[in-house]
């Protein structure tokens, strides 16, 4: 038997069908009308939706109904009282990786297995975040630092949850790959949710550069990926781009992601408060300067990373860059006019 459409029981599913027609493929889908549509289940939802775009169900042999038990399951161990990191956050990725794969410039350099990788890390990415840095975990000797000696603490519990999810026989989504592909599978996924780690920005952001380079000097083509390690390049930074791209959205989906990230940073910056521990920075909700931490965070990390990928996969994504430099020039006003205002 089937499982309900995109897997979710919803009174509005002619609205949420239509919404995907439209949008599904689209940079900008409204994610936050998909949670609402969507009973508040976007991940299963969206990725539902994407395996039927691509074909999943049939080229990888997955019935809908492990597919719907596997990411409930996953869905549910996004923790909802986070502002920022829960199940929207994963149906946001997600659906923000599906739309730059579909990229011309990269058409055919991606296996199918490699685009299910993609994908499905994209949806277990943030799994069970608790809504708190790596640097807060360590510096309170959590559990799950203790667990994974202080090194990507988060990443590698996300890992660990989501594949230990797929370990019930009912959500076994990979039961029909050989076992060669779902090893590999599994090592591709470890490799991009890892890459996820903020700390390890500066490094992928600059093999990035480097490979565009070199790809400026062979004539612009990608297609010449001839090993694993490049390959992954390209599907981490994609991942990494598509995690950081609330400031490249529209800009009423961006200042959404504005607000619940900053709501998240604050009631860390209450905890470290209440336990007596330095506050983080951009945590403090008395003296955080939200636009000024917007323009900043824009500057040095969102557009250094966003004008590497565009150029990777030139002219694809230039409209992208340019929603986010409209958006850095909107924050950088804001924050000028509060700097007026506060000095009259
Ligand atoms: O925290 C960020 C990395 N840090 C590294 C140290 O320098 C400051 C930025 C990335 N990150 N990690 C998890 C969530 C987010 C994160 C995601 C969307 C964010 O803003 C908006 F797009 F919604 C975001 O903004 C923060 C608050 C103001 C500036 C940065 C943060
Ligand atoms: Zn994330």
């Amino acid at each position: 038997p089937l499982p309900p459409k995109f897997g979710v029981e919803t009174p509005r599913l002619a609205e949420l069908s239509d919404l995907f027609d439209s949008g599904l493929d689209q940079w900008g889908v409204d994610i936050f009308l998909v949670d609402e549509l969507a009973c508040h289940k976007p991940l299963c939802a969206v990725v539902y939706a994407i395996f039927e775009k691509r074909d999943f169900f049939n080229k990888f042999h997955i019935h809908p109904s492990v597919l719907v038990n596997y990411f409930s399951q996953v869905e549910q161990h996004y923790k909802q009282e986070n502002p920022y990191h829960n199940a929207i956050h994963a149906a946001d990725v997600t659906q923000s990786t599906h739309v730059l794969l579909n990229a011309p410039s990269i058409a055919n350099v991606f296996t199918e297995l490699e685009i299910l990788a993609s994908i499905f890390a994209c949806a277990i990415h943030d799994v069970n975040h608790p809504g708190v840095t790596n640097q807060f975990l360590i510096n309170t000797e959590s559990e799950l630092a203790i667990m994974y000696n202080d090194m990507s603490v988060l990443e590698n519990h996300h890992c660990a949850v989501a594949f230990k999810l797929l370990q019930e026989p009912s959500s076994n989504l990979f039961a029909s790959l050989d076992d060669i592909q779902r090893r590999q599978l599994r090592k591709m996924v470890i490799d991009m949710v890892l890459a996820t780690d903020m700390s390890k920005h500066m490094s992928l952001l600059a093999d990035l550069k480097t490979m565009v380079e070199t790809k400026k000097v062979s004539g612009g083509c990608l297609l010449k990926l001839d090993n694993y390690s490049e390959k992954m390049q390209i599907m981490q930074n994609m991942v990494h781009c598509a995690d950081l791209s609330n400031p490249a959205k529209p800009l009423p989906l961006s200042t959404h992601w504005v607000t619940r990230v900053m709501e998240e940073f604050f009631n860390q910056g209450d905890r470290e408060k209440a336990l007596g521990l330095p506050v983080s920075p951009m945590c403090c909700r008395e003296t955080a300067n939200v636009e000024k931490s917007q323009v900043s965070f824009i500057d040095f990390i969102v557009h250094p990373l966003w004008e590497a990928w565009t150029e990777l996969v030139h002219p694809d994504a230039e409209h992208i860059l340019n929603t986010l430099e409209q958006n850095r020039d909107h924050y950088c006003e804001l924050s000028a006019a509060k700097e007026a205002e506060s000095v009259k």
